[in-house]
Formats: structure tokens, C-alpha cells, sequence
């Protein structure tokens, strides 16, 4: 933890205002209504969070080893929304941690699926969020502000477009085409 957000005192869990997704429908049992209409990314992400299973509407970042854009749309409000971090696959650092997560707490997002790493992993596993991940990195990101937000991204051949539902649960990830 290099910093602490002014709301939050050090060591705390912040309050959640995204809604508590855990009554939603299990993935496999989506799958199984609705087929081919979904689509399931075969990646083998990891639960990462203190929330398993979490939706909402998609919100992208695409980056590389690059972590200022996921700081700023977790930083903005995020009305329940999951916001997909196409890292490119890249392990070489983390890009997101326990404060930029317990931001996007604060700010009401559902969770975060990021393709790549992060780091403060106890942190994260108890925070109200969402998180899968491919694994975690200690070394931090550049602030440099590379990437995109908001446009189609493709993790695995799984598209993810800005605005269709996805859905995620131990079971893994699904999401509209
Ligand atoms: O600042 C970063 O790049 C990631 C981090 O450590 C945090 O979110 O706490």
C-alpha cells in the first residue's frame, strides 16, 4: 500500500455501493439457458477478490504494463458496471492493487476482470469487489496513460464489447456477444 484514500482510514474495508451480486445466476446455469448466445472465456483466470460472483454491464481499458487508465475509470463512478482490463496477457506488472481496487469500491463497480496480473493479493481478497486475474506481480506498472477506453476488447477470442452483460462466478466468465 503506498498511499490511502482520503475516506478511507488505513486498514479498513471500504463500503461497497455497487449492488451485492451473490443471489445472481450461476454461469454454468446461464450456459445451459443460454448456449452459443454467450460466449465463455477459456483462460484460466483466478478469484482474486472478496466477491466470486459479480455482473454487470461491460466498461473496458485496454493497456500494457500501463496502469494510469484502469487508476482513472475505477476512480470515476462505475453504477454497478465490470470493468475488463485487456492487459494483452502481459505478467510483467501488476495493474491493479488494493488501492486503486479499494477505489473502484468507493466508486460502486461490480468488479474487475483484468488479463494480466495484480498485486496485494490478501488486500484484495477482502475487499467487497470482484476480481479475476491471470495471477500477481509485485513489480507496479508505468503511469504513462497508454491505452484506450471504452472500445471492444478480445481476451482469448472472447469479445467484450462496452455496454452487454457479463457474468462471473467460481466457475469462470460468460458474457453476451
Ligand atoms: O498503484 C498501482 O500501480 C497499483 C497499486 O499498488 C495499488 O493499486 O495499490
Amino acid at each position: 500500500m503506498t498511499s490511502t484514500p482520503s475516506s478511507t482510514p488505513p486498514g479498513s474495508i471500504p463500503p461497497s455501493t455497487a449492488p451485492d451480486t451473490t443471489t445472481d445466476q450461476a454461469t454454468a446455469d446461464l450456459w445451459d439457458e443460454r448456449g452459443e448466445t454467450l460466449q465463455s472465456v477459456d483462460l484460466p483466470f483466478l478469484d482474486l477478490g472478496g466477491r466470486t460472483r459479480f455482473s454487470g454491464p461491460v466498461r473496458t481499458v485496454r493497456c500494457r504494463n500501463d496502469n494510469a487508465l484502469v487508476k482513472t475509470t475505477l476512480a470515476s463512478p462505475g453504477d454497478g458496471a465490470v470493468l475488463v482490463v485487456d492487459g494483452g496477457g502481459s505478467m510483467h506488472t501488476a495493474l491493479m492493487g488494493d488501492m486503486i481496487a479499494a477505489s473502484a469500491v468507493e466508486n460502486g463497480w461490480a468488479g474487475v476482470i483484468i488479463n494480466g496480473p495484480v498485486r496485494d493479493r490478501t488486500a484484495l481478497a477482502e475487499l467487497p469487489l470482484g476480481v479475476k486475474a491471470l495471477g500477481s506481480n509485485p513489480r507496479k506498472s508505468a503511469k504513462d496513460g497508454a491505452g484506450e477506453v471504452d472500445v471492444p476488447v478480445t481476451i482469448d477470442d472472447v469479445v467484450f464489447r462496452p455496454g452487454v452483460t457479463v457474468w462471473a462466478d467460481e466457475d469462470g466468465i460468460v458474457v453476451e456477444r
